[in-house]
């Protein structure tokens, strides 16, 4: 696995990119915790870091080796570079809200092209801005920290089924089929996604594991919640935050979804 900065428009973020053995895909992890980019480096919630990445992974792996796939502390400049060390994971402090979690499945037709035939780009997006945007701590009504929390995008395009068969899918839908009726005639199920790998990024990330920190889901998707707790993550709360698919009817917009189309409305 790698690991790296990349500046987005919500802040820093760490891409984490992850191999596995279960599929030959490149699944991924998006770590939003500034924090660990900030110079000051007083942070009272612990990193959000990869247990695999911190590892040392041979004898003969030099500091330029570690610094290469990612695993370093802090800031990465020509004058800095502080390699990481096995994690030590302690708990954050109990009036730290646990870290906002969003898994993610990939659109290329939603996320690249800017289809609107669904809001999955607009999803992904918005999922880092809240992820991002300052947590109040409950012990004191004006203390802040930076946002926390992850999003793991997983390379299941099309619930599951593939870019090939969605396109398929949506000649069906333009001749009158609705999407689970499409699949079905394709041979699929309605909805082919597993959350078996995105269970084990989290635990990797010290996410909803007995090691690490209980987390938030973002979904509006039961079925998620249910696939991580089988794989013994522990979820404490679900968040419902955005319309559901096919929904296009205002009155069912969540609150987060209300306040940034008042905001484009005023614009
Ligand atoms: N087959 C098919 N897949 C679609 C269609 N529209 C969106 N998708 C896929 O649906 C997936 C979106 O799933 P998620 O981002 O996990 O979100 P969700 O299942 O809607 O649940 P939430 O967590 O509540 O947002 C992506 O893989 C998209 O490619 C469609 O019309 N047909």
């Amino acid at each position: 696995m790698a690991r790296t900065r990349i500046p987005t428009p919500h802040g820093t973020v760490f891409l984490h990119l992850y191999h596995n053995t279960l599929d030959n895909k490149e699944h991924l992890a998006i770590v939003i915790d500034p924090a660990q980019y900030s110079t000051n480096n007083q942070s009272i919630a612990p990193p959000i870091r990869s247990r695999s990445l911190d590892a040392i992974w041979s004898n003969d792996e030099t500091q330029e080796d570690r610094i290469l796939r990612g695993a370093y502390v802090g800031r990465l400049t020509p004058e800095t570079r502080i390699p990481s060390r096995p994690i030590d994971q302690s708990r954050p402090p109990t009036d730290v809200p646990p870290p906002l979690v969003r898994i993610h499945s990939e659109c290329f037709t939603g996320e690249t092209i800017g289809s609107l035939r669904c809001d999955c780009g607009e999803q992904l997006d918005e999922a880092i801005r809240l992820i991002s945007q300052p947590i109040q701590l409950s012990t004191s009504s004006s203390a802040t920290i930076p946002g926390r929390g992850a999003v793991i995008y997983l390379r299941q395009e099309g619930r599951g089924i593939g870019l090939l068969s969605k396109i398929q899918a949506y000649n069906l839908q333009d001749v009158g089929h609705d999407t689970v009726t499409a699949n079905i005639l394709l041979g699929h199920k309605a909805d082919e996604r597993g959350y078996d790998i995105a269970a084990a990024i989290l635990r990797d990330l010290g996410l909803g594991s007995e090691q690490g920190e209980s987390i938030r889901l973002l979904t509006n998707n039961p079925d998620k919640v249910m696939a991580l707790e089988q794989e013994g993550l522990t979820v404490l709360e679900r968040l419902r935050w955005y319309r559901d698919h096919g929904s296009a009817n205002p009155s069912q917009l969540c609150p987060q979804v209300h306040l940034r189309v008042a905001r484009q409305a005023s614009a």
